[in-house]
């Protein structure tokens, strides 16, 4: 995209956005606004309609480096501006959305009133996130809701995220450099910028967990994040060759309360599931089963880095979204805790993402998994991984995992990748 000119980029955007509105028109569906009735996110089923789908990613793709362009270099780099984060922070902190009736108005008077905070700060801030559809001031000295505005009101989901990412993760954002400066080439998971900001010599997780209110936002905003499409484990039930295993078990590493295996077990009903976590985790697990897998779907309490893998010759050892959460030495540590459980040609299943090669996709959905490893680094010392580093983990770990690569189901935001013990 970066070589292109601005009238071959204004091509891109023209032609895909016919192709979008057609599917749109043909579907009777709403073209895309930020009115307060209009649906809150896109409309496209990128399943059914992949071709659209792309071409809705084109579209972001070639306006964000039209917009790159015709701001110029220096306009671009000032365009990196702190402060769409604060007023989205003191939107969730003082609960704003909640002060205007969602099909109504409310002054900025009213709206001090009802949140506590004086007219003139309520009016900056305000008039500040108006400039990024957050809120809209249809008259002089009126607030009305936009979409983005509604779903923050009306979704606690969404609302979560805000408030997650402005009062946590920004935080821990602005610690990472101080952090990285304390404790240089740190894997620790206490010594983030996420630890910094709390003035803390402990984990994210144990940080959290002392704040029953905190966590269970930080929850909420992780599942924002994660049950939309792309994270489906359908993706991973029809794209792996489960029923090879035939009447075989499946551990389910770090396996929560088992959502992963019931879809599994759904698919594949002779397999036998082991989900292990943390004991405090799948404590929850067994009352989540529904009543016909309480027998296919088993719940154990297993710390993965400090004991041995308990359960011998399986067939599978899968862990979906639990490397990420840990450095190589710790992801080494887990694995090497596995080994004498294996058996000759176990497999391990890993469910992740998979940082792309530089370039390669389109920069919108690039930016969006880098800024993800960015993430891991401040809340865990963690990270996203490339191919090339999820092979040398497990070269690292033993020589006999022999990483047989993987793939990325179309329409899945998470790789499966396969390890053979030999
Ligand atoms: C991001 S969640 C992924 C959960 C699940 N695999 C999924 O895909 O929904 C990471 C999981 O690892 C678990 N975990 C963290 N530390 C652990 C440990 N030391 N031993 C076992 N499980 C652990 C957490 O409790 C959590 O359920």
């Amino acid at each position: 995209m970066t070589s292109r000119s601005i009238t071959e980029l204004a091509v891109i955007i023209s032609t895909n956005t016919a192709k979008v509105n057609r599917y749109l028109l043909a579907k009777k569906l709403p073209l895309p606004s930020f009115n307060v009735d209009a649906p809150n996110k896109s409309l496209i089923d990128p399943q059914e309609s992949p071709e659209v789908e792309a071409a809705r990613i084109q579209i972001i793709d070639a306006s964000l480096m039209i917009h790159d362009l015709m701001l110029g270099p220096k306009g671009h780099l000032m365009s990196f501006n702190h402060n769409s984060l604060l007023s989205m922070q003191a939107i969730s902190q003082f609960k704003l959305v909640s002060t205007i009736p969602i099909q109504g108005e409310a002054t900025f008077g009213e709206i001090a009133e009802r949140s506590g905070i004086n007219e003139g700060d309520v009016k900056r801030i305000l008039r500040h996130s108006m400039t990024k559809r957050i809120f809209k001031e249809p008259r002089k000295g009126t607030v009305a809701h936009t979409a983005a505005s509604k779903l923050m009101a009306e979704d606690t989901q969404m609302a979560d995220w805000v408030g997650a990412n402005t009062g946590e993760l920004w935080q821990a954002a602005a610690q990472t450099v101080p952090a990285m400066l304390k404790y240089p080439g740190s894997q620790e998971p206490n010594e983030t910028g996420f630890s910094l900001a709390n003035h803390s010599d402990k984990s994210t997780f144990a940080i959290l967990s002392q704040y029953p209110k905190r966590a269970k936002r930080f929850g909420n905003a992780m599942r924002a994040y994660t049950e939309g499409t792309g994270f489906d484990v359908q993706y991973v039930a029809d794209n792996y060759p489960w029923a090879g295993f035939e009447n075989g078990t499946v551990v389910d590493v770090g396996g929560s309360h088992g959502s992963a295996c019931i879809t599994l077990s759904a698919a594949f009903p002779k397999l036998n599931f082991i989900v292990q976590d943390l004991p405090q985790v799948v404590a929850g697990g067994p009352g989540t089963l529904p009543l016909d897998m309480a027998n296919k779907i088993e719940f154990m309490a297993y710390d993965f880095l400090k004991e041995q893998q308990p359960v011998k010759d399986a067939d599978v050892y899968f862990f979906r979204w639990v490397l990420h959460n840990w450095s190589d030495k710790y992801c080494i540590q887990i694995l090497r805790n596995h080994i004498p459980s294996l058996k000759k040609g176990a497999r391990i299943v890993i469910n992740e993402y998979v940082l792309p090669e530089p370039g390669v996709l389109p920069i919108y959905l690039e930016e969006r998994l880098r800024s993800m490893d960015l993430t891991m680094m401040e809340v865990q010392n963690s990270r996203e991984r490339d191919l090339d580093d999820w092979a040398k983990l497990f070269l690292k770990a033993d020589k006999r995992f022999v990483f047989k690569g993987g793939k990325q189901p179309e329409g899945s935001s998470l790789w499966i990748l396969e390890v053979e013990w030999k």
